[in-house]
């Protein structure tokens, strides 16, 4: 008899400001949700008091916060602290995690941000998903249109001038990036099942 398995559960949670990371967020959902078999959730931070069963049962926990003042968002830092029963417990070990961030500079220190999100999964016990992509834009034959311009890593980067609205950003490669995060994370999440030794 085969044994059917069920589908992957990845959740996306997120805090923006101004709606710049609202977009970025959208289209990691975008991405995980194209994968079929793949369940996929997204919470504003405001609201996760609503959305902490889902976070327990997801097989993949995305983090998304826009870059303030070199860091995560103080919305985003009080998520963060908010989990620390599940820490004290361990309840999200073995889960993966990936996270993603914006800015307004094309630097902006969102490398630190990313490395906080890194942290924060680590300290629960989950197994980080990198982006998975080479540098875009890398080389005289590149362009800002390519995936990854930022070339990150560690997780899916945009760049949000701060004079436009979230309609126009972060632009169009940043989106494709976000959604590139979201469907390797979803694919991830549909091989890893780990085993009750794993610690
Ligand atoms: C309090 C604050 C601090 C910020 N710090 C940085 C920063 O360190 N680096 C940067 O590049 N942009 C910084 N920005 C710009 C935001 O990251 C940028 O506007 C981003 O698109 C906001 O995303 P949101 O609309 O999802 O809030 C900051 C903005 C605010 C409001």
């Amino acid at each position: 008899m085969t044994t059917q398995k069920p589908a992957a559960r990845v959740a996306v949670i997120y805090h923006s400001g101004y709606g710049h990371t609202r977009v970025q967020a959208e289209a990691v959902h975008r991405g995980a949700a194209a994968i079929k078999g793949v369940q996929a959730t997204l919470f504003d931070v405001s609201e996760v008091a609503q959305h902490w069963d889902a976070l327990d049962a997801a097989d993949a926990i995305i983090l998304g916060s826009p870059t303030y003042l070199a860091s995560v968002s103080a919305p985003f830092k009080a998520f963060m602290d908010s989990t620390s029963s599940r820490w004290a417990e361990q309840r999200w070990r073995g889960k993966l995690a990936a996270g993603f961030t914006n800015s307004a500079g094309m630097n902006g220190d969102k490398l630190h941000t990313l490395t906080t999100l890194t942290l924060f999964a680590m300290q629960h016990g989950m197994v980080w998903v990198g982006l998975g992509l080479l540098p875009g834009n890398h080389t005289s034959r590149g362009s800002p249109e390519d995936l990854n311009r930022l070339a990150s890593f560690v997780g899916a980067m945009a760049q949000s001038h701060a004079d436009l609205g979230s309609e126009s950003a972060p632009p169009d490669s940043d989106r494709r990036t976000a959604e590139h995060l979201g469907r390797r994370v979803a694919l991830a999440a549909l091989s890893w099942t780990p085993s009750p030794q794993f610690a």
